[in-house]
């Protein structure tokens, strides 16, 4: 079943195109990260799937309805980027209002456990530190114990402790078959958690598949070693698709077979050391697909 449906989505603001003819459906019980650019299309796409925004044109379905309808609204929780948090409230007044809006919330102790929010619990929400007001946003987000999660750029400001907690607390969440789109600018967090990654750029889709196989389709393995061969000689190496090679003999090899270029060294008894072999990672895969706009795979 699609939790998230787009199909032929369109919206414009003036003269700008924020999304093109975008179609995304997502699966219950996927964890999606859509990754694009600043200004590719992802909050526009956000603000959609939450009932804020009308599409210019064609349609948008959240659990199976429009999301600008109330009764959809208690399935969605969000994390957006900036959340306008009553500054007055405490944490715990905070979630407790939020739990409030939600037919089967959470308790607030839950909420406030899974964003490790418990020792500042009686704080006013404007005295928190930013990565705390991030963990508050997502106190807000979960309480309502709803089936789709939107979270937003959710780490940006977190220190390196809550973010792993955090990521903790989604992966409690996916494994409970909530359904969760999130955007990042951290793509090895998309690289470790996301079943999927959406890569969008000028509002529409540029990649969609798997963290693996937008690595393995789109770039290649970086082998490097130190040995006595020079450039004409690496290039001519199996599998070798570009090469370079420094005065001291530091060969740097791309290649989608790194297999086919080791087995050529061990083969022809070639010398060499300091061997190490790397996958291209999300990062590389996506700046060399946002770097070439119009070249979208779909793997
Ligand atoms: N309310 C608005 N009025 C005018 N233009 C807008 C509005 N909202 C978004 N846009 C434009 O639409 C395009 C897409 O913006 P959007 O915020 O969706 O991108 P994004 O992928 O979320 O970027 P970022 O990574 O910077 O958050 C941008 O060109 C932006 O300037």
């Amino acid at each position: 079943m699609n939790a998230i449906e787009l199909s032929g989505v369109d919206k414009t603001f003036g003269k700008v195109r924020a999304l093109a003819d975008l179609t995304l459906n997502v699966q219950a019980g996927e964890l999606t990260a859509l990754l694009g650019p600043n200004g590719a299309g992802k909050t526009t796409a956000i603000s959609l799937m939450l009932g804020l925004a009308k599409p210019t044109r064609g349609s948008v379905r959240v659990l199976g309805e429009d999301p600008q309808r109330d009764t959809v609204r208690a399935g969605i929780g969000s994390m957006p980027q900036e959340s306008a948090i009553p500054q007055a409230l405490t944490v715990r007044e905070a979630v407790t209002l939020f739990s409030r809006l939600y037919p089967a919330p959470l308790t607030v102790d839950k909420a406030l456990e899974l964003a490790q929010l418990g020792d500042v619990a009686g704080r006013r929400a404007g005295a928190l530190s930013g990565g705390q007001a991030r963990r508050l946003a997502f106190a807000l987000a979960v309480v309502g114990n709803p089936q789709v999660l939107f979270l937003d750029e959710p780490t940006t400001g977190m220190d390196a402790g809550s973010r792993q907690a955090f990521w903790t607390a989604v992966d409690g969440l996916k494994a409970a078959g909530r359904t969760i789109l999130l955007t990042t600018h951290y793509l090895e967090e998309a690289e470790r958690t996301a079943d999927r990654v959406v890569v969008m750029n000028a509002g529409s889709i540029l990649a969609d598949g798997t963290p693996e196989s937008l690595c393995g389709s789109v770039l290649n393995s970086r082998v490097r070693f130190t040995s006595g061969l020079v450039l004409a000689e690496l290039e001519r190496l199996p599998g070798v698709e570009s090469a370079t090679v420094d005065s001291r003999g530091h060969a740097d090899v791309r290649t989608r077979e790194p297999e086919a270029v080791l087995r050529a060294l061990f083969v022809r008894d070639i010398p060499f050391s300091e061997l190490e072999v790397s996958r291209a990672s999300l990062e590389d895969a996506f700046l060399s697909l946002t770097a070439r706009p119009g070249e979208g795979i779909r793997a």
